[in-house]
């Protein structure tokens, strides 16, 4: 459907064909028409649909100019959301003179939003604690106030704002309009709008699955301590414009940024224990393209649209089956394309289970690129480069330089231009070991079943076993499983990617004193 068929405003509409949007997207055409109504609204869709639209720009035809009171809020999860969300709100309002749209949230010196407030702010998007904060103050007065949002309301209520949200709820007058957008909608945001709105449309453009589809989604089996390696290696094989990393927790973001900065790449980490101005800069730094990998938390990171994110990484398997839908919902948005990878470590495999379930689709294994794919992308690439400066023509100082160099030495030019290829591609990258080797053993999924022999057992006993193989590898004692011990022979069960490592490992070693032989179980 085209903006023109939706009764807008003229001056709405002319900032929307400046911004670009040609067709509504589906929740856009459904949700515009009503909330323009002012009727309560719950709206669905997936990630990256255009949601801010489907609100924003009903708020804003509603919202009078000349009428310096606040008119409409918008409640947000995040700092950076609010933020973006109150500049795209910006961008619809181009036109409209004379309206203010003011971003409010924590960490923010509260003495400059309050001066900024008093200079007539028809609309604020704002974080919940800090718009009660407004409120509290009379800084914010919510008896003029038409149109309330929330924005995102399932992580609101996931970081504990309901009861924050309730009480802005309960500050508004009488009339007032209610729309409340996220892209999943559990049990609790139901309850929340059986509370407090009148009669809600409920707009719903869910496809069968939760996910974009021109999202592919990969995952790899890895080896907890060749993560990083394994995320460079993709980074290094998809070469995205921009990429999103997801870790679980804050602590893990900072490990993975410098341990990716220590490679080489343009990585900075964003979660909630920065300060304000630290993840403006991170933010920034981000969209003009200066970092190119971002890595950060779920908080963080939920709703951030940037374009140019071409691929996401989920470095941690999301605790949360919605974690992933919005964390792989970050790229192909507005109707691109992108690509998602899990890494996934021995039986989170399950997790991942879960949420192929969840979301009703298919993530696809994939094996870990070999140093040799790397290799070939990598050459490939200098390849082109060279070729692009050898069709530039301007290579005579140089031709010079070297066949003086070469005449009276030792090495040919061929081995010159391997030198000179070796300098450009950088450290070769360590060995493949995702364990793809082992074919089925039988094993649950992302295990290996491995088969211990240790000739007679009378005074071994299974915890012997386990202890040795956790001890010798160097893996947590609680990724091996037993599986069967009987006179002379024991199964055990270890993730695929510690196969090879446990196999090596346990040459060299001995459990009570005698020697072992570990094997995979397949080859019994
Ligand atoms: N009709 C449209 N045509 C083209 N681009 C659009 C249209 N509507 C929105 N966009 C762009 O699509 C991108 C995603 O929009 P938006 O951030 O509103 O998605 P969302 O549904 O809120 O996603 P999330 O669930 O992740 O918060 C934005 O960059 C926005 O400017
Ligand atoms: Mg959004």
């Amino acid at each position: 459907m085209n903006f023109e068929e939706l009764c807008l405003d003229t001056r709405i509409l002319r900032a929307v064909t400046e911004m670009g949007f040609e067709q509504a997207s589906p929740i856009q055409a459904q949700a515009i028409p009503v909330a323009i109504e002012g009727k309560d609204m719950i709206g669905q869709a997936q990630t990256g649909t255009g949601k801010t639209a489907a609100f924003g720009i009903p708020l804003l035809q509603r919202v009078d100019p000349h009428n310096k009171k606040l008119q409409a809020v918008v409640l947000c999860p995040t700092r950076e959301l609010a933020i973006q969300c109150a500049n795209e709100m910006r961008k619809f309002a181009k036109f409209m003179h004379g309206i203010k749209v003011l971003p409010i949230y924590g960490g923010q010196d509260i003495t400059k939003q309050i001066r900024s407030l008093k200079g007539g702010t028809q609309v604020v998007i704002g974080t919940p604690g800090r718009v009660i904060d407004h409120i509290r103050r009379h800084t914010l007065k919510m008896a003029t106030v038409g149109t309330i949002v929330l924005d995102e309301a399932d992580e609101m209520l996931n970081m504990g704002f309901r009861e924050d949200i309730e009480t802005v709820l309960q500050t508004l007058p009488e009339e007032h309009q209610t729309l409340l957008f996220s892209a999943t909608m559990p049990k609790p945001i139901m309850e929340i709008a059986k509370t407090y709105l009148k009669e809600p449309e409920i707009i719903k453009v869910v496809k069968k699955e939760l996910t974009v589809p021109k999202i592919e989604q990969y995952y790899y089996e890895v080896n907890p301590r060749k993560k990083a390696e394994v995320l460079s290696r993709l980074l290094d094989m998809y070469d995205p414009e921009l990429s999103l990393v997801f870790c679980n927790t804050k602590r893990k973001v900072d490990e993975l940024v410098e341990d990716l900065k220590g490679r080489g790449y343009f990585a900075a980490g964003l979660h909630g224990d920065l300060k304000q101005s630290q993840r403006d800069r991170v933010m920034n730094g981000f969209r003009n393209g200066r970092t190119d990998i971002l890595v950060a938390t779920d908080v963080a990171a939920r709703g951030i649209d940037v374009d140019d994110v071409e691929a996401v990484f989920n470095y941690d398997v999301p605790q949360d089956d919605e974690y992933y839908v919005h964390r792989i919902g970050r790229t192909g948005r507005a109707g691109r394309t992108g690509r998602a990878f899990t890494l996934v470590v021995g039986k989170e495999i399950y997790k991942l289970k879960d949420i192929q379930r969840y979301c009703k689709t298919k993530i696809k294994r994939q094996p870990i690129p070999s140093v040799n794919d790397i290799t070939d992308i990598k050459v490939e690439k200098v390849l082109e480069k060279i070729s692009g400066i050898i069709e530039q023509d301007n290579l005579g100082k140089m031709i010079d330089i070297l066949e003086e160099h070469l005449e009276d030495s030792d090495y040919s030019a061929i081995e010159v231009a391997a030198a000179l290829l070796s300098m450009e591609m950088g450290d070769a990258v360590l060995d493949n070991n995702s364990g793809e080797e082992f074919g089925d053993t039988g094993a649950e999924p992302g295990m290996v079943r491995l088969f211990v022999n240790i000739g007679k057992k009378d005074r071994v006993r299974i915890g012997d076993i386990l202890g040795a193989i956790a001890g010798e590898s160097g893996m947590q004692g609680n990724l091996v499983g037993a599986i069967d011990m009987y006179d002379k022979y024991t199964f055990v069960e270890v993730p695929r990617e510690y196969a090879a490592d446990v196999i090596e490992a346990m040459k060299h070693a001995k459990i009570k004193g005698r020697n072992v032989n570990v094997e995979p179980a397949n080859k019994k």
